[in-house]
């Protein structure tokens, strides 16, 4: 895998342009969402624990917006169930070819199935877990519900969905001093100001963050048992949704 470091917001950039999952990003990707989600190499790691706990044998793990993969291949190496699938999905070209290529290098064979596709538009079957790591936040929220319970009713009996989120709150101070840390997070891995507010105007529209509160509700209203916090570090969190 190459390891470039993320600059692309260090210049003044005249006009800042939405942002999207292309070919810049994607060359330097696993920098920059390491630099930029506090905790997410402890969120990747402990997928992959929990994806040895519930995979079930003659089911599917789901990787929704799989990007590079690093979900997916946390959850192949702590899968030990028979006849056990990966079928890990993202819409960016960009993302699916290089995950493709850095796979095809790779010596071992455990059976992933990668597919550039809409995770609004495919079928979700015998899944005994679910992961949307830093994806939905993506999806328009009118999309969200209609997802969610498209992704429940795909699930086995004791399934589990890990829905990793970076939040809203509802409180003005905790908005303000969560995203402020999570600003001095990053000032803290290198990036500066210019970079910082740049990428922050990128965002906006397109990275919807909403609260736990809200999250709940919407697994809850899809059929979810339950739905909790296992990890939280300032403003980004991953639930765990029981079915
Ligand atoms: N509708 C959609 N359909 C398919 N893919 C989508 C859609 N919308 C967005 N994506 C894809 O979701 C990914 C979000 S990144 C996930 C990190 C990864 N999970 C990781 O564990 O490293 C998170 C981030 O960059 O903050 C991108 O690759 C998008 O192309
Ligand atoms: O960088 C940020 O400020 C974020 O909110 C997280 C992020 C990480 C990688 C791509 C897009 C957003």
């Amino acid at each position: 895998m190459q390891f470039n470091k993320d600059s692309l917001y260090a210049n003044p950039l005249g006009e800042i342009t939405t942002f999207k999952f292309d070919d810049a990003v994607v060359n330097v990707f696993p920098d920059m969402i390491q630099r930029s989600v506090p905790g997410y190499s402890a969120i990747i790691s402990a997928i992959g624990l929990l994806a040895g706990r519930f995979s079930q044998s003659h089911s599917q793990c789901y990787d929704l917006g799989c990007s590079l993969g690093a979900a997916t291949l946390a959850m192949r190496d702590q899968i030990t169930a028979a006849d056990c699938r990966i079928v890990a999905v993202d819409n960016s070209a960009a993302m699916v070819e290089r995950f493709k290529r850095n796979l095809a290098v790779d010596e071992a064979k455990a059976s992933i199935d990668i597919q550039c596709a809409d995770i609004r538009e495919i079928s979700i079957e015998r899944a005994s877990v679910v992961v949307l790591n830093f994806t939905l936040q993506f999806v328009p929220v009118a999309d969200r519900a209609r997802l969610l319970e498209k992704i429940y009713r795909g699930m086995l009996p004791g399934g589990i969905l890990i829905l990793s989120e970076k939040l809203a709150f509802d409180n003005e101070r905790q908005q303000a001093l969560q995203v402020d840390m999570h600003h001095h997070f990053k000032k803290m891995q290198g990036y500066s100001e210019l970079e910082i507010s740049q990428k922050r105007s990128a965002l906006e529209n397109v990275l919807l963050a909403e609260s736990f509160d809200v999250h709940r509700r919407r697994l809850m209203a899809a059929g979810f048992d339950s739905a909790e916090i296992w990890f939280q570090y300032f403003n980004f969190a991953s639930m765990i949704a029981l079915k």
